[in-house]
């Protein structure tokens, strides 16, 4: 049921995962629900980069390099976890947003909308127990730099994706009574 999947999904982060590959159809699959995400004006403002291969290494390296470079005081340790993650995922989708050329609606709605196709690709994560999560580092500013970027679109961080074997634990939510208000 809907309900249940939306409850027990659950960010699961790279060190979790395993070395089990997912399935370029398993990939195409997820794209395919985050390509059904609502859109404003039919503007489909959400772009992917798929990182698999020796790619998701580069990622690392560029990431990590990047932190050292731009931080006064960095740690190495951080700058190991930075350059790990993209190798311990089996994939990792790099979440951009497009902005509309006329800029027919505001930048918050082609973010929501992108966030949204995150959502349906976290879901179908779920539903096909892939662990996988959104990292979104300040990093993410100096991307133009690793991949190409076209006019107008930024980069909203980093779906990372892999099976795992530990199940998460379950998740936690204050109340929504508590961030609701009815009116009569
Ligand atoms: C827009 C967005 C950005 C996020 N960025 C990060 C991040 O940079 N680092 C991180 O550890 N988690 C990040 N998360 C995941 C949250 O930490 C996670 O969803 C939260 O802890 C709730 O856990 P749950 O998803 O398992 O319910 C992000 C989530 C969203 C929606």
């Amino acid at each position: 049921m809907i309900f249940d999947l939306i409850k027990n999904r659950r960010a699961i982060f790279p060190a979790q995962y395993n070395d089990k590959p997912i399935a370029k159809e398993e990939i195409e699959k997820i794209l395919e629900a985050a390509n059904w995400a609502p859109t404003h004006r039919k503007t489909e403002p959400w772009r992917f980069k798929v990182l698999t291969g020796a790619s998701k290494e580069s990622l690392g390296y560029f990431l990590a390099e990047k932190y050292q470079e731009t931080n006064p005081k960095p740690k190495q340790l951080k700058f190991r976890k930075i350059r790990d993650k993209p190798k311990q995922s089996a994939a990792v989708i790099a979440i951009c947003m497009q902005r509309d050329p006329e800029e027919r609606l505001p930048e918050w709605e082609e973010i929501a909308a992108t966030a949204m196709a995150v959502q349906n690709m976290w879901l179908c994560c779920t539903e096909l127990k892939i662990g996988a999560y959104w990292s979104s580092p300040s990093l993410i500013q100096y991307m133009d730099e690793f991949f190409p970027l076209g006019e107008g679109e930024k980069c909203l961080g980093f779906f990372y994706m892999g099976y795992y074997d530990e199940e998460p634990e379950p998740g936690m939510r204050r109340p929504v009574d508590e961030k609701t208000v009815w009116l009569k």
